[in-house]
This record gives structure tokens, C-alpha cells and sequence, in this order.
């Protein structure tokens, strides 16, 4: 296993943009503005009171779920799932309280074939005014392909642009990036801040990804401060939440404390800057989850029915499974603002549509158990009609 060096100029080529940047005393105020519109989406998709809505979003209990399965989830599927299918996924989540829901990536079809139809889910899918659609972008070309398509919602007639907001990617390791995004690390980030820029520039939001923070399919284990230099990188460009990804679900909670603590450090932020992005490979992407957010974290990436994998991580099974991280975080006593019924039901259905095992543990367990309630219920009113 291979611990990894930088070996590229990180800084010098990486003007920083602080105009761009949420400092720490505006962070709150940022963050309240987020979650704003999850109160409004909450109560029309999960019927949460407006109360509860308004207790949520002063809460420091409250964890934003975002909810990445029309995006990571399926871009590795073998089979092309059909644009349609995609559209209704996006549909029901919008009934489940989820705040973010990744719609798709502006990638090269011929690399991810799975994503070549994005550019008509996002036209196709029904947009909730409160929910942020983001979609991942490359390089330029993904970026000007986006523009060009929000072009077509500058005069107004064809209503609200589907979206507001960006994710880019790169990674803490040379291979996986060389492997993902066919350029060195140094590379990856130059490309991404013109992108960060042109974006920020037309009024788009940009969320950083960093991928295999907790260890790399092809070098092993991963340095906990080459997380930092790339956090860094990522929030001096523009970017304004930054995306935890242990990619190969090879993390435990302390190799994810690790590269959280480097990038606290090298950013000099608060823990409410970073979300957990666990696969759930070796079993250990929920213990991960909960661990970074009593370390602090409030954004939790996950993909309903454990859907995903990623094209360039061999052997990754799939997020960690939203129904299980929701599970757990009200059982812990802190809020997401989602219904887990809905979400159970939403797993279960993509998994059938898309021909798969639900790889949800807490969506079979609740099935199973409602199944059972619904079995002795009948028997109770079969018994009670007799008498
Ligand atoms: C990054 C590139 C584009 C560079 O790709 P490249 O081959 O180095 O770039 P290129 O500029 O030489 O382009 C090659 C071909 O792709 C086209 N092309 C180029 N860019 C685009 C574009 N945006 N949209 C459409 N087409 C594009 C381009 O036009 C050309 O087509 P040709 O001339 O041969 O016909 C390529 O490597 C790529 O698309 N890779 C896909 C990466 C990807 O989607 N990975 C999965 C998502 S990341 C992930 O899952 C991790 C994450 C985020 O979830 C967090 C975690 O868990 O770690």
C-alpha cells in the first residue's frame, strides 16, 4: 500500500478568490438560507408542520441529506436506464422531503454512457422551487452544455431553470484522477477553476467533490493531507461546500476523522463546510456517516436503495443507502426534514424498476416489518368479524 505525496504546486497556480468564499461569521446565515427552502419543500412533500419546519432550520441538530442516486446512483448501471425512468425517480424524491437531488453529470457520454441523456432529464424532470437540482460538470464542455440548455429559460417562457448549481470532482490521489478524469491532480484543479469561475459568474453554485479521501482502488491508502491541500484548492476557488468522497467505501471512522481534521485544518473552517460521501463497500459506510457528524459535518450524500458504484473504482459497491442513514440520524436525535416511508417506498421501487436487489438494510427491514404489521392486522379483523 503506497502512502501518497504531492508532488504538484497546489497553491501558486490556484489564485484564491475569497470574494467567492462564505467566511466563517456568514457560514450560519448561508447555511440558514439553504435550508430555507427545505422547510418549504418538507411541508408540501413530508407534511411536516410549519413549527417543526421553523424549529429545523435554526437547528444544529438538522443534517441536509443529499440525495445523489439519479446521479452516482445510476451512472454505473450496466443497462440504460430510460430517460423516463430517471424523470420519476427525480419526481418521487421531490415528494420525500430531500432537500438536493443530484440530477445528472454533463460528462462525456462516451466515457459514462449512463449520463449521456442528462441534458433531457434535466429538461424533462418537474422542478420543486425549493429544491436545488444540482449536476456535475467536468470542464468547460460540461459547463457550456449546461448554459447552453439554461439559455432556453432566459426570457421566461419556459418557466424556472431546472437548475442553479454545479458539482465538480477531482481527487486525492494521481491515479484515480488520471483513472476518472484523464488528468494529473494539478491539472484537474486548473480546469476547475476557470469552470468554478465562469459558473460563479452566471449565478450558478458550485460544490466541490474530492474522491478517494479514505483510500484509492489503485494506490491503497490515501494521505490524509493531500485531502487537505484539496479541500483548500477546491474552497479558494469558489466552491461552497466540499464533498467528502471515501469513493471505494474503504474508510473507518478514523480514516474519515483523518482527512476531515487535515482539511479543517488546511482550510481553516468549520466542519459545516464538508459533507460525508460514504460507499458502503466493506460495510462501514454508516458507522462513517455518523461518526463525521458527531465530528460536526451537517451534509450527508446517500442514494436511496444503496444505489451506485463508480465507473472508475473497481469492486465499490454502492452510497451508503439514504433509508439507513435517515434511520439512524433520528434515532441519534437529529432532523432531516424527510419522510422515511416515502424513502422506502422510492428504494424499493427503483431497485425493482431498474432490476436490481434492494441494497437497503433499514428499506428491507421496514418493509418486512410493515408486511408483518399488515399480516396481523388482517388476522386481528378476520378474527374480529368472526365473533
Ligand atoms: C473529464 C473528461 C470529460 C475528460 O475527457 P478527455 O477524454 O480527457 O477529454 P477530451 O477533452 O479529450 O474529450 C474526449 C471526448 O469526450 C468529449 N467530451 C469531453 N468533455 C465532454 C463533456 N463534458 N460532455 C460531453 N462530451 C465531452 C470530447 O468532445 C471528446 O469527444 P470526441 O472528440 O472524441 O468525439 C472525461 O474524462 C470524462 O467525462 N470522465 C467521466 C468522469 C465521470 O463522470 N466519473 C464519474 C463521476 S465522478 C464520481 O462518481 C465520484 C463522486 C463525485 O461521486 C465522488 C466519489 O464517490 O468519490
Amino acid at each position: 500500500m503506497l502512502v501518497l505525496a504531492f508532488q504538484f504546486p497546489l497553491q501558486p497556480s490556484l489564485p484564491s478568490r475569497p470574494s467567492h468564499r462564505l467566511s466563517k461569521s456568514t457560514f450560519s446565515e448561508g447555511h440558514a438560507m439553504m435550508l430555507q427552502p427545505l422547510a418549504r419543500s418538507a411541508l408540501l412533500g413530508a407534511n411536516i408542520s410549519k413549527r417543526t419546519l421553523a424549529t429545523a432550520v435554526k437547528n444544529p441538530n438538522f443534517v441536509k441529506i443529499v440525495e445523489v442516486s439519479p446521479r452516482d446512483g445510476l451512472q454505473n448501471e450496466k443497462i440504460i436506464v430510460p430517460t423516463a425512468t430517471k424523470i420519476e425517480l427525480i419526481r418521487r424524491l421531490t415528494e420525500t422531503g430531500v432537500p438536493v437531488i443530484e440530477a445528472g453529470s454533463f460528462v462525456s457520454p462516451k466515457w459514462v454512457p449512463q449520463m449521456g441523456d442528462t441534458p433531457q432529464v434535466v429538461a424533462g424532470m418537474p422542478i420543486h422551487p425549493s429544491i436545488s437540482y444540482p449536476v456535475l460538470v467536468p470542464n468547460m464542455r460540461g459547463l457550456e452544455g449546461l448554459q447552453k440548455l439554461l439559455s432556453k429559460y432566459k426570457d421566461g417562457s419556459k418557466g424556472t431553470p431546472p437548475t442553479d448549481e454545479i458539482a465538480i470532482f477531482t481527487a486525492a490521489s494521481e491515479s484515480f484522477c488520471k483513472a476518472n478524469t484523464n488528468c494529473t491532480i494539478a491539472e484537474s484543479l486548473d480546469r476547475l477553476s476557470e469552470v468554478t469561475s465562469r459558473a460563479i459568474a452566471s449565478g450558478l453554485k458550485v460544490r466541490g467533490y474530492i474522491s478517494v479521501v479514505a483510500g484509492c482502488p489503485y494506490e491503497g491508502k490515501v494521505d490524509p493531507e493531500a485531502v487537505g491541500r484539496v479541500s483548500k484548492a477546491l474552497l479558494d476557488m469558489g466552491c461552497y461546500e466540499i464533498s467528502l468522497g471515501d469513493t471505494i467505501g474503504a474508510g473507518t471512522p478514523s480514516v474519515m476523522e483523518h482527512a476531515l481534521n487535515s482539511s479543517l485544518k488546511h482550510t481553516n473552517v468549520s466542519p459545516e463546510y464538508f459533507a460525508a460521501h460514504c460507499h458502503d463497500t466493506m460495510n462501514t459506510g454508516l458507522a462513517n456517516v455518523l461518526h463525521m457528524v458527531k465530528l460536526g459535518v451537517r451534509t450527508v450524500d446517500s442514494a436511496v436503495g444503496g444505489l451506485g458504484g463508480c465507473p472508475y473504482s473497481p469492486g465499490a459497491t454502492g452510497n451508503i443507502d439514504t433509508e439507513s442513514v435517515v434511520f439512524a440520524l433520528h434515532g441519534e436525535g437529529y432532523e432531516t426534514g424527510t419522510d422515511l416511508d416515502k424513502l422506502v417506498d422510492l428504494g424499493d421501487w427503483i431497485n425493482k424498476e431498474i432490476g436490481r436487489n434492494n441494497a437497503s438494510n433499514a428499506g428491507r427491514a421496514i418493509l418486512a416489518q410493515r408486511k408483518i404489521r399488515a399480516e396481523r392486522a388482517a388476522k386481528q379483523a378476520a378474527q374480529g368479524a368472526k365473533l
